[in-house]
């Protein structure tokens, strides 16, 4: 049996596990242009799902969808929690967007009040025990991420969206923070929906990983590999190669109109 992770005295709610998510026929029209068409996608209350796809496939417009920041042109969004109460979301970005005029801390507590001592604790979850006081710019690029994801784990959101969150890390920092967001996420599991360009970052972290293509999902594989045996596991290298393969494919050129 797997030893049990360290716990962080982050407060661990196992009634609120995660969201259900389900979308319908989701479009989203930019002009007379449609990124998304026709969209389906049912995320089970709890998973970790990845979603790939080229340049420009409408990856952030469906997690702005998602988060509700952006309204579908067709289709609808569900989402259930497991309690009667609304779902909370969070959403976290590439850019880190901490307040520079504000302490770690106070960044952390943007917009709530107390809960000081969460805070300082999610901070030590995140490995920044003691910096509460310092300021974001005395911080590495990902220190300030983890800062970031500290800031949204406060809100214990049922859903957590992740737009690129680690792209402009350096590859040994980002490695580190995949381990700390899936540890973070067997503590306390919640919905992860993780948009990224890094094939074996989608692999490595998570339950399902979706290929975006054409304004729809082309592509959606289960990784039922057990975690932690992941990393240059052959399964993990075939996949990889295969879903490399299917981002580099040419898009079919639309029906020529009559
Ligand atoms: N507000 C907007 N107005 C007009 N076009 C938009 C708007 N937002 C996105 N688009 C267009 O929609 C398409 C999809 O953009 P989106 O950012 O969702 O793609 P992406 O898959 O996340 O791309 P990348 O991987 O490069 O970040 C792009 O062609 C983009 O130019």
């Amino acid at each position: 049996m797997a030893s049990p992770l360290p716990s962080f005295g982050v407060p661990v709610n196992s009634a609120r596990p995660g969201a259900r998510l389900l979308l319908e026929g989701v479009g989203r029209r930019f002009g007379d242009r449609w990124v998304l068409e026709s969209l389906d996608l049912e995320v089970e209350a709890g998973s970790f799902v990845s979603v790939l796809g080229p340049s420009g496939a409408g990856k952030s417009t469906l997690l702005r969808i998602i988060a509700g920041l952006e309204q579908p042109s067709t289709g609808t969004v569900g989402l259930q929690g497991p309690a009667s109460e609304p779902v909370t979301a969070r959403v976290m970005f590439q850019e880190d967007r901490l307040l520079p005029w504000r302490s770690v801390e106070d960044n952390v507590l943007l917009g709530v009040r107390g809960r000081r001592d969460e805070a300082r604790s999610l901070l030590e979850a995140v490995g920044l025990a003691g910096r509460g006081g310092a300021w974001p710019a005395e911080l590495s690029g990902g220190q300030r991420q983890r800062v970031a994801l500290a800031r949204a784990l406060l809100h214990h959101p049922e859903l957590l969206l992740l737009d690129e969150p680690f792209g402009s890390l350096d590859a040994i920092t980002r490695i580190a923070m995949q381990r700390l967001l899936e540890r973070l996420w067997l503590e306390q599991p919640r919905t992860v929906v993780l948009v990224t360009h890094d094939v074996e970052e989608a692999l490595v972290l998570s339950d399902r990983v979706l290929v975006l293509a054409g304004g729809s999902i082309g592509r959606d594989v289960r990784i039922d590999l057990p975690r932690g045996e992941r990393r240059g596991h052959p399964r993990l290298v075939s996949w990889k190669e295969e879903l490399l393969q299917s981002l580099l494919e040419p898009v079919s050129p639309a029906p020529a109109g009559p």
